[in-house]
């Protein structure tokens, strides 16, 4: 292993001795334990019977977690708030530990939870690539961000908007590299690399990374953007064509416990169920109106000769009962001649819309309701799950 000795570090020789040359000139400096590479996960599963999930005990990610499986009827029991472990009414064979995020995917790898909720960077950068570890659910629909590149607004920054415009500049050499900053030193090695950046050094801190330019303490910056706020606010831009990651909730599992742990498929199956049934119902608001026509038939043809009212499979369409003579001359219930009332699932963002739609056609008394789930016949990310696990770890 060859080591590198950048003009940056050679004022300070314990970052001198840590750092180390990954490729070309790219340097990763190693401040801290938890940037080393996570010791291997162990041979065997542990005799435990439980089975457990992993979820982030604070920070952004802890509550959206909470909250989506609140939605899907599988709210937490925790007695109190400084207690790390919870359980689930509807699912009672599963523990559920909190974990700081990184923990969740550690302890994952480690074998010592079987299933987590974290950010996609989290699983990326602590253990992107790991064989044992399958994404079962890759949009759990919090936590929206990307990594990106910020660089002064300012100063010599002020000219250079894209990645390679950065790449361009010649200040950057052997003694003087670029120094970045950033927790996610995995990805930011490889991105670096698989763009032909020659003289970078990354730097660690642990929060409030968009200080440190300003500060001196490193050019850019490599973190998460989600609004761009703190960019702005501390005078950075985010450099356009340098997208390290595109990053939300995802479900993960091992796929050793999946296959040799008793009772864990069927409790995957039920959270994906649960899961893709609820996020989908997420996108789609229930439309109800009455409808005047000589037939169902009649009635689904005009509705469906309208692009946004075709529904998920098509309207359902059905009498309306009143009060009336039945065939006999006798009182009792009749459908209503000519009215209908038309069902249909319609995309959240399309509302307005198919509404108008719908008057156009003859539609009146309009009801709209928000939707809890939508099941499938079977959850996509199920059939993926097994088609996953058939095959050889990659
Ligand atoms: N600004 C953001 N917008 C959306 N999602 C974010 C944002 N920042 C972080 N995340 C997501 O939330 C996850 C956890 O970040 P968060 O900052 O809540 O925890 P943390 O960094 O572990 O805790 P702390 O910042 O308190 O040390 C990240 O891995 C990422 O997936
Ligand atoms: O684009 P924005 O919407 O402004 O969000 C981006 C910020 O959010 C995260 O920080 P966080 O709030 O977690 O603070 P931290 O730096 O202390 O982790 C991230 O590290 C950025 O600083
Ligand atoms: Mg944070």
């Amino acid at each position: 292993m060859s080591y590198s000795t950048p003009a940056h570090f050679a004022a300070c020789p314990s970052l001198k001795r840590r750092s180390k040359q990954i490729s070309s000139n790219v340097v990763v400096c190693s401040l801290r334990q938890q940037d080393l590479k996570p010791a291997a996960v162990p041979a065997k599963l542990s005799s435990r019977q439980s089975l457990r999930l992993g979820v982030p005990s604070k920070g952004r990610m802890a509550e959206d977690t909470m909250q989506l499986l609140k939605d899907c009827q599988l709210g937490l029991v925790k007695p109190n708030p400084r207690q790390y472990i919870a359980t689930i009414a509807q699912m009672p064979q599963l523990e559920v530990w909190f974990q700081r995020a990184t923990d969740v995917v550690r302890k994952l790898m480690y074998g010592d939870i079987d299933i987590g909720i974290v950010g996609y960077d989290m699983f990326q950068e602590i253990c992107g690539g790991d064989p044992d570890l399958i994404v079962l659910h890759e949009s759990l629909n919090f936590g929206h961000c990307h990594l990106g590149l910020g660089v002064p607004m300012t100063g010599r920054f002020a000219d250079i908007n894209t990645l390679d415009d950065l790449k361009a500049m010649p200040e950057w050499t052997e003694t003087n590299p670029l120094r970045v900053v950033t927790g996610y030193h995995q990805l930011a090695r490889r991105f670096f690399a698989k763009h032909g950046f020659q003289h970078v050094v990354l730097l660690t801190a642990d929060g409030a990374l968009e200080a440190a330019p300003l500060m001196g303490s490193a050019d850019i910056i490599l973190d998460l953007i989600s609004t761009g706020i703190t960019l702005r606010e501390n005078n950075l831009k985010q450099l356009e064509g340098a997208e390290v990651l595109r990053s939300q909730g995802v479900l993960v599992a091992s796929r050793r416990a999946l296959l040799e742990r008793p009772g864990m498929m069927e409790v995957v199956h039920e959270l994906l169920e649960r899961l893709e049934a609820h996020l989908k119902a997420d996108d789609y608001y229930s439309v109800v109106a009455n409808m005047r026509g000589s037939s169902a038939e009649e009635v689904a043809s005009l509705i469906m000769s309208r692009g946004h009212l075709g529904g998920l499979q098509g309207p359902t369409i059905s009498p309306v009962y009143t009060h009336g003579p039945s065939e006999n001359g006798a009182s009792g219930v009749v459908a209503q001649h000519g009215f209908y009332a038309v069902t249909i699932c319609v995309p959240k963002k399309l509302l307005y819309q198919s509404v108008k739609e719908l008057r156009q056609v003859g539609g009146s008394g309009v009801l709209v309701q928000p939707m809890t789930y939508i099941f499938d016949e079977e959850p996509l990310r199920w059939r993926r799950l097994l088609d996953t696990l058939e095959a050889a770890p990659q």
